[in-house]
């Protein structure tokens, strides 16, 4: 059988983008399917997979999500074995989360518990998002693969190995993307008044929706507006018919999230006519905040606090957004972070997580589970 870190290695080198996991869906199977099959169950789900790890007694289900979707972004780390998909990276630690999950699934087989155990392998984690079909789909076809509580975890560049690091209740923000397509008129660059020139539309309007945060909201209600990307116009001396604006708005509660909505939409019709042109808006795919269940969050931290490889940290709630929230909605369960000692974050093309995790973090979870067995 292939080492972990070779695993997350060959994960690496294949990312995919969210419901185009192909290689990475055969991949995966293909280290499931060497495993022993006595007591596995493997039911396939677009490109993600199911596997169930029959427990001795089942008297309850415990369940363990991973992602394992890459992201749009072209690596820059240089490392040996960097990605061989031109501008695609695993540049959120999916490959490592698979990794993590595989060395779950080793451990629960070899040495099963009295739950079952259900390791769900869930795509397009970071667009699309393939939790809540998912969900959706188990409750429909398969609702005996339901877990009765679910964990998972996202690696954080900013805690060493062997922290973990999470909270009770609310964790991660709602989210929602964000595209504006603003439609003017394309003009030579020697004639503004003959044209509507939407490169100055898309800036007047970027700069507009920064006002959102700072003037329309409660400053009581934490909430972002992120425009990640910009593009507009053709070549120097042409004026811009058409721009696009790409981003993401966040917030810790549904109402605010309405008021960001609202206030997107008028400052776009604003911008229709202040600049003559057309907006079209599309507000992507949404998110649900992610909302640890108390209880289980505090033994989980309490189990962190007693082991002594761990530190375990009582973190605060992030603007991260994370389609587990649709599991843990309908699940109690919980999300963690664990430390993987990067000084690039998260969707940065440097990020270069400390593989030690797999060795360090793999052991802490099945040991945890093994406390939480038919309990
Ligand atoms: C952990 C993480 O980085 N998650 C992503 C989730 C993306 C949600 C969606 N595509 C959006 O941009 O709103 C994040 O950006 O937080």
């Amino acid at each position: 059988m292939k080492s972990l870190l070779d695993i997350r290695r060959d994960l690496h080198r294949i990312p995919e983008l969210g419901f185009q996991e192909v290689k990475t869906n055969a991949y995966l199977l293909e280290r499931i399917l060497e495993l022993p099959q006595d007591r596995l169950t493997i039911i396939p789900w677009k490109t993600g997979i199911v596997v169930k790890v029959e427990g001795l007694q089942g008297n309850k289900t415990i369940g363990w999500r991973t992602d394992i979707d890459g992201l749009p972004i072209p690596e820059a780390t240089g490392l040996a074995f960097k990605s061989e998909h031109e501008g695609q990276m695993h540049a959120c630690g999916h490959d490592v989360h698979m990794t993590i999950a595989i060395g779950l699934l080793r451990n629960f087989v070899e040495n099963p518990i009295n739950d079952h155990i259900v390791i769900i392998f869930q795509p397009a984690e970071e667009g699309p998002g393939g939790a809540f079909p998912m969900r959706e789909w188990l409750k429909s076809e398969h609702p005996e693969l339901i877990p009765d509580q679910i964990f998972a975890f996202h690696i954080a560049p900013e805690y060493p190995v062997g922290t973990v690091a999470t909270r009770p209740g609310l964790l991660f923000a709602n989210t929602s993307e964000l595209f504006i397509d603003l439609i003017g008129t394309e003009g030579h660059a020697a004639y503004p008044h003959q044209s509507r020139d939407m490169s100055i539309a898309a800036a007047t309007l970027l700069l507009q929706l920064q006002t959102i945060v700072s003037r329309t909201l409660n400053p009581m209600e934490p909430a972002v507006v992120t425009i990640g990307k910009m593009t507009s116009g053709t070549v120097q001396n042409i004026i811009s018919g058409k721009a696009r604006l790409e981003g993401t708005f966040r917030a810790m509660d549904a109402e605010t999230m309405t008021i960001i909505k609202e206030k997107i939409e008028s400052l776009c019709r604003a911008t229709e006519i202040a600049f003559d042109c057309e907006i079209q808006l599309d507000f992507g795919f949404t998110y649900y905040q992610v909302k640890n269940d108390e209880t289980l969050a505090t033994e989980f931290l309490a189990f962190a606090e007693q082991d002594s490889s761990t530190n375990g940290i009582l973190c605060g709630a992030a603007m991260t957004g994370e389609d587990f929230g649709f599991f843990l909605e309908e699940i109690p369960g919980v999300l963690f972070w664990a430390g993987v000692d990067s000084p690039y974050g998260l969707h940065h093309a440097k990020l270069n997580p400390n593989e030690a995790i797999i060795d360090y973090l793999i052991p802490f979870v099945a040991s945890y589970f093994r406390e939480i067995d038919s309990k």
